[in-house]
């Protein structure tokens, strides 16, 4: 005969978990929540592969929450080490505010320097100014101008925040941080992992050495197409900047609408009604 059953409600020897029934020797003396609250055990299982699948899960659960309800955003990427002095913090506060008056929200990597400006921009401009930051080694925190901000562990969960929820990119002058999220970028598009994602390069003189090399090196050796060259433009002109953004959206809107008409053609022509009508409509 099996033990008691720690539900007193419940018929002895029967137990059921969930949609799970047991009975006899399969009947379990404690519940899920007592062990859980009970064990402490070992604690090396944190620093297991399984249980950072689990973190890496919840930087995504936690960041598509947090900005399922963003609306339509621009990313502004540049260097972490610009100075308040240099013109393209000026520049960077320039296209955070007048990316709100385009009506985008503004997403940085939430640091210093370029970061620091877009969102000061957009934070002073009352728009939404989010900051998606990353742990570092050394000391690092949130720009005060973030307004809502998230602090991610994995580089890689980060930088599916910034393309999931933005509709382009523009990319200041910048290091190494810079260059990931820009080929990223340009990676997510010659690929059709993204469709229609506008790309600005601000600063003619800054980015001028890397498209010249682009041109006369990548393409003419034949590692890209010369259509590839056409997925980004480069200038020192921030309305500019913000026009082409905004008509690259119109268009990407144009064209969904478009497909989303000759798909519902599609259906109309092929579909073959179940109930035919009769002669007389009924
Ligand atoms: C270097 C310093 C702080 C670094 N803090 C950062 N905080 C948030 N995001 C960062 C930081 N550094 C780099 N990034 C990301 O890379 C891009 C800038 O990198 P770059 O090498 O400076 O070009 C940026 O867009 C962020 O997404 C203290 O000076």
């Amino acid at each position: 005969m099996s033990e008691p059953s720690i539900h007193p409600d419940r018929p002895v020897g029967q137990q059921q978990r969930g949609p799970i029934l047991m009975r006899r020797k399969q009947v379990q003396q404690s519940t899920s929540e007592q062990r859980l609250l009970d064990s402490r055990g070992p604690s090396d299982w944190v620093h297991t592969d399984p249980w950072r699948v689990l973190r890496i899960q919840s930087e995504f659960i936690e960041g598509f929450g947090m900005l399922a309800e963003l609306g339509a955003a621009i990313s502004v990427f540049g260097s972490a080490r610009t100075k308040l002095d240099d013109r393209m913090y000026a520049a960077a506060e320039e296209f955070g505010r007048k990316l709100v008056g385009a009506g985008y929200a503004v997403i940085t990597g939430g640091g210093p320097g370029v970061m620091e400006a877009a969102n000061k921009g957009a934070s002073e401009a009352g728009g939404v100014s989010v900051g998606l930051g990353i742990e570092l080694p050394f000391e690092n925190g949130m720009n005060e101008w973030v307004d809502i901000g998230m602090n991610f562990r994995y580089f890689f969960t980060r930088k599916t925040m910034f393309v999931k929820y933005a509709q382009g990119f523009v990319v200041m002058p910048g290091g190494f941080g810079t260059l990931d999220e820009l080929f990223e970028a340009l990676t997510l598009a010659q690929t059709r992992k993204v469709t229609s994602f506008p790309v600005v390069l601000f600063g003619t003189a800054y980015w001028g050495g890397l498209v010249d090399w682009l041109r006369t090196t990548m393409l003419a050796d034949g590692k890209i197409s010369p259509a590839d060259l056409d997925m980004f433009v480069v200038t020192d002109d921030v309305d500019e900047a913000i026009s082409y953004i905004v008509k690259a959206g119109e268009l990407a809107d144009a064209a969904a609408e478009q497909a989303a008409e000759a798909a519902a053609d599609a259906i109309d022509s092929t579909s073959t009604p179940t109930h035919p009508l009769g002669s007389d409509g009924s």
